[in-house]
């Protein structure tokens, strides 16, 4: 696995300012090219992030027997241990939109005490990403026409977000250049926004099958474009493929916000969305469907994480 690297330099948006036509149009590019960009400005700390990552590290340091009492087995299931995604993966899922609910729930489980510190500090994040992701899923309607953003805004009314804080451990000692901390996939949301800390190595695929790496920005959160959103727009934005490389024997932290349609959505391309004289390149399809497809075709094949919706509900054409 050793390529050459090459890095992406993705455009960064101002998302508390209205977007001028030029950021409009280069963003318009980025979401058909890449369905991944960078966002500034986002009301979040530098003191926000420290806390939960040393909240999270406090949890993930927890002995393995423990974190199982929250894992794929128990009532909760918030827990995803080593090897499922990956050998070197595990992850705990925030869900919204009681975020603080969910946190103290799984911390109850795990500190065997509630933790009030690091429910609050979820639910301020899960509010923040919430507002957020609102704001990012209109300004990417933007890129599909003039007024689309408040022509299809009731569309993503019910849409809902969780959480996936994640820990990235590589093998102590590497025989091999750089290990897959999670495979290639394409995300089952509308949008994400990932928070990557300095150690960096997601990397996205380009059309020609390269792998780009997404270097951490200062104060930038990253955004891409899930399958759900690339469905609904007949593939105007694009949900690439990405992946995590682990190249240093240093843990890697992040934060994965998943922005999605409501479980019994039918996604059918707007017609004003698809234009005139093109067709729809994927059959109508009920959102919970997809991630059942997914789940069944995903399981404890971290070797190859790689289905998406074109697999799903692709026409062929
Ligand atoms: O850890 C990261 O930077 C990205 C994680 C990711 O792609 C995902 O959880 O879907
Ligand atoms: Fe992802």
């Amino acid at each position: 696995m050793s390529e050459s690297q090459t890095s992406i330099e993705l455009p960064v948006f101002d998302i508390s300012q209205p977007l001028s036509p030029s950021s409009l149009s280069t963003l318009s590019l980025a979401c058909k090219e890449w369905g991944f960009f960078h966002i500034t400005n986002h009301g979040i700390s530098k003191d926000l992030y420290k806390k939960l990552h040393s909240l999270s590290n406090s949890l993930f340091d927890l002995p393995s027997e423990l974190k199982l009492k929250a894992g794929p087995s128990s009532n909760i299931k918030a827990y995803t241990p080593h090897f499922i995604a990956s050998p070197f993966f595990e992850s705990l899922r925030v869900s919204g939109p009681d975020f603080f609910a969910s946190a103290l729930c799984s911390a109850e489980v795990l500190f065997n005490q509630p933790n009030s510190e690091f429910s609050e500090i979820l639910k301020e994040y899960g509010y923040k990403m919430t507002n957020l992701s609102r704001k990012i899923v209109e300004i990417v309607l933007m890129c599909l026409g003039d007024g689309f953003d408040k022509k299809y805004e009731s569309e993503f009314r019910n849409c809902h977000g969780y959480l996936r804080i994640i820990n990235y451990s590589p093998p102590v000692s590497q025989a091999e250049k750089e290990v897959e901390g999670l495979g290639m996939h394409t995300d089952m949301s509308c949008v994400t926004i990932v928070y990557q800390d300095e150690v960096g190595g997601l990397q996205v695929r380009s059309k020609e099958g390269k792998w780009m790496d997404i270097n951490p920005c200062q104060a930038t959160l990253v955004v891409n474009i899930g399958d759900l959103l690339q469905a609904w727009s007949n593939v105007k934005l694009r949900s690439s493929e990405h992946r995590v490389i682990l190249r240093r024997s240093v843990n890697r932290f992040s934060l994965a916000f998943f922005w999605c349609f409501e479980d019994d959505k039918l996604i059918f391309a707007p017609d004003a969305v698809v234009g005139e004289g093109n067709l729809r390149v994927y059959k109508p399809f009920v959102c919970v469907d997809y991630l059942k497809f997914r789940e069944n075709s995903e399981k404890g094949k971290f070797e190859k994480v790689g289905f998406t919706v074109k697999d799903f509900a692709g026409t062929g054409g």
